[in-house]
């Protein structure tokens, strides 16, 4: 049974995944992407269905690399513009606050301009 390497957003091991790449600048993770013409919907726009999923590995991966393993209850996107196929983006995820066991995060997808074209809050579970 493949582990969590196979992580269809993040997994390097996942042949069909989108080998997201995060890292942590200062309190928030960070990925840079640029999406080829098999993950748009409309043409050129990249699917909204990738955009929440990178938008969830964004808040999701943050905990699970802070030592915190959690899975998404709720997710919440704004479309704000559409997303483009071809073009770099930034991926960023951040908590926002906690309570519990759910923990409120936030991520969003940027242009190479700093536009934000989807914005995306969770509550996230955490778990065993
Ligand atoms: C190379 C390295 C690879 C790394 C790979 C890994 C990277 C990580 C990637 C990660 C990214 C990808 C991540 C993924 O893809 S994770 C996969 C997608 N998510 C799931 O599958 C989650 C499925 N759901 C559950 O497991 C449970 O429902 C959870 C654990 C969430 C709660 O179950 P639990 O048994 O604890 O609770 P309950 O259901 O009995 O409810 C009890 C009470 O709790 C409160 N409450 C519950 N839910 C909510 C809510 N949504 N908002 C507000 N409140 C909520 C509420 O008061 C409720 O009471 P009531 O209102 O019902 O009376």
């Amino acid at each position: 049974m493949p582990g969590e390497n196979y992580c269809f957003a993040c997994g390097p091991e996942n042949p069909i995944g989108l080998h997201l790449d995060f890292h942590f600048e200062e309190d928030k993770y960070v990925a840079e992407k640029t999406l080829p013409h098999e993950y748009q919907s409309y043409e050129g726009v990249v699917h909204g269905g990738i955009i929440t999923t990178m938008l969830d590995e964004a808040m999701g991966g943050y905990l699970y690399s802070g030592g915190e393993r959690a899975v998404t209850a709720r997710l919440d996107v704004r479309y704000r513009k559409t997303t483009p196929v071809g073009e770099h983006l930034v991926i960023t995820g951040w908590e926002e606050s906690r309570r519990g066991s759910f923990v409120n995060m936030k991520a969003t997808i940027a242009l190479a301009d700093g536009t934000v074209t989807a914005e995306g809050t969770a509550k996230m579970a955490l778990v065993d």
